[in-house]
């Protein structure tokens, strides 16, 4: 039914079962304060077990041009994706340096926040529809809180979007009925805790959304 990007991983055996399961995608997080937070070191070393067909995607907040060139350096990511407060002229400003596609995440909590995903369709390859971060949580995304799904219903963008936000094995098929989405996205709902993924759920993740 729908393309599957699994975030946050940190283990090979992780990348492998995610990829044997069918992901499409697969999300290494680049902001320190997360609990799914990895080096440089680290993803370089976790690409070599991304297989062909499946897409690296590095999640950055509010990169600089130097963290950037940092981590491509070394990492040969597929897409980035911009988490953050980026504004659609550094979106833009992303897409020219790096030279890769970019997804930008977009919070939703009401349809006041939905002229943003227009906004964003301009400039980004690709949207993130996820669910607005509560005031004063620490992190932007990967809260594990869904937004209300209607929202969405008979909605079009200019871009290939996905949608994440509280998505877990058992409300994902009737998250895609509902949206229509074409592609998924999830990191908390296929943990045991914030950041420790696990094998079965995300077997269980893929099955229920393709
Ligand atoms: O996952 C994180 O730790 C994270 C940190 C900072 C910004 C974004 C983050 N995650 C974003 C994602 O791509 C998540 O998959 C998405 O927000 C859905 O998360 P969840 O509700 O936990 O499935």
């Amino acid at each position: 039914m729908a393309q599957v990007k699994i975030c946050g991983l940190r283990r090979p055996d992780h990348i492998e079962a995610a990829a044997q399961a069918g992901a499409r995608y697969v999300g290494l997080v680049f902001f320190p304060k997360s609990p799914r937070a990895v080096s440089v070191e680290e993803a370089a070393l976790l690409m070599q077990h991304i297989p062909m067909g499946v897409a690296a995607v590095g999640l950055f907040v509010n990169p600089d041009d130097a963290l950037l060139d940092q981590v491509l350096g070394r990492v040969p990511l597929d897409i980035i994706q911009l988490h953050g407060d980026e504004s659609p002229d550094r979106v833009a400003q992303v897409k020219a340096l790096t030279g890769l596609p970019v997804m930008k995440a977009v919070g939703l909590s009401g349809p006041e926040d939905l002229p943003a995903l227009t906004d964003y369709g301009l400039v980004a390859d690709m949207l993130l529809v996820d669910a607005k971060p509560p005031k004063g949580a620490d992190l932007p995304g990967g809260n594990g809180l869904s937004f209300d799904w209607r929202l969405l219903v008979g909605r079009k963008w200019l871009r290939p979007w996905m949608l994440a936000g509280g998505l877990t094995p058992q409300n994902v098929a009737e998250a895609i009925r509902l949206t229509g989405a074409p592609a998924v996205d999830v990191s908390s709902g296929v943990e045991t805790e914030p950041g420790i993924k696990d094998e079965g759920l995300i077997r269980a993740f893929v099955a229920a959304a393709s």
